[in-house]
């Protein structure tokens, strides 16, 4: 059933129009599947979270996951990256083919998976060192730069994190310092200093402000061009703004996926026009 946003919601009814209006003009334009996820299940332990979900990333595009708290998008973002495996009790199912390749099969090398694929946790997570050292250390371990090239890299990226204001004159003082929303923009530092082909965010500007918030905006916006990025948000107006393509996401299952401009307009699904017209929460 195709639905017309202009007559399927109240005047009043929360921003659907106002999602609508700010989605991302049209199609995004086609590029290839970077992630194909086929038929992905997990369970921690006994405990399903994910059923059999399918659907395409396409390269160089900003993929969203939506949905209520708990569905299950942190926990499918964290199969994309294999961060399951820290755990025993956690496993994931199907097939999540990077450039063809199935990253779930077992003798895939994690540590060169996560150099591809990096991630930023909703919770930051920086090391117990100094602020330059939380960027410098993936540059130093994958590539030979010179201290002056390194300094740049590490300049590079904190402003694109937009935090470079906030700690020029302090890179040697410990990360741990930080504010927790400072430590969020490290951690996105840290991730993009050493360009993985897939950057993985979750909830990434759930701890800054406004200002903050509109400068990560404008660095992911900039990122497609070199990364295939998938941002897990709660921020609807967030999604519709940065996201050529929308998951929507429901108790461990797919509702949904699509252009975004076409999630938030002409939604297939009953279920996903009641979720982003606030009436699902
Ligand atoms: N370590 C864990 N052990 C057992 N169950 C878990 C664990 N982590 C998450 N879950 C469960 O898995 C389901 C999906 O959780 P997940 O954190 O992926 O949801 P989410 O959509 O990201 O939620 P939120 O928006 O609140 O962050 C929930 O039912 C949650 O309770």
């Amino acid at each position: 059933m195709r639905h017309d946003l202009k007559t399927s919601f109240p005047p009043n009814s929360f921003g659907a129009q106002g999602l609508a209006a700010s989605a991302r003009a049209g199609e995004p334009l086609p590029s290839p599947v970077k992630l194909d996820l086929r038929h992905v299940g997990f369970r921690f332990g006994s405990k399903p979270a994910l059923h059999d979900i399918s659907f395409p990333i396409h390269a160089n595009r900003v993929t969203a996951l939506i949905g209520p708290s708990g569905c299950g998008k942190s926990t499918l973002l964290r199969v994309l990256n294999r961060m399951a495996d820290l755990y025993e009790d956690q496993h994931a199912e199907g097939q999540v083919l990077l450039d063809g390749q199935d990253i779930l099969a077992p003798d895939v090398d994690v540590l060169t998976l996560r150099r591809r694929v990096g991630m930023v946790t909703q919770k930051p997570s920086p090391f117990p060192m100094s602020i330059y050292d939380n960027v410098a250390i993936g540059l130093r371990l994958n590539e030979e730069l010179t201290g002056a090239q390194l300094d740049a890299r590490v300049e590079d990226a904190l402003r694109r994190a937009a935090l470079w204001e906030e700690v020029s004159g302090i890179l040697d003082h410990s990360a741990l310092s930080l504010s927790g929303g400072q430590q969020q923009r490290l951690c996105l530092a840290r991730t993009m200093a050493v360009g993985p082909e897939v950057i993985l965010l979750d909830e990434p500007c759930s701890a800054l402000d406004p200002i903050s918030t509109a400068r990560i905006e404008e660095t992911m916006e900039a990122l497609r061009s070199v990364s295939t990025l998938v941002i897990v948000t709660h921020n609807l107006q967030q999604a519709a703004r940065i996201a050529d393509y929308t998951a929507f996401l429901y108790l461990g299952e797919l509702v949904e996926f699509g252009p975004t401009a076409q999630m938030f307009t002409r939604p297939r699904e009953e279920r996903t026009l009641s979720y982003v017209s606030g009436r699902m929460g």
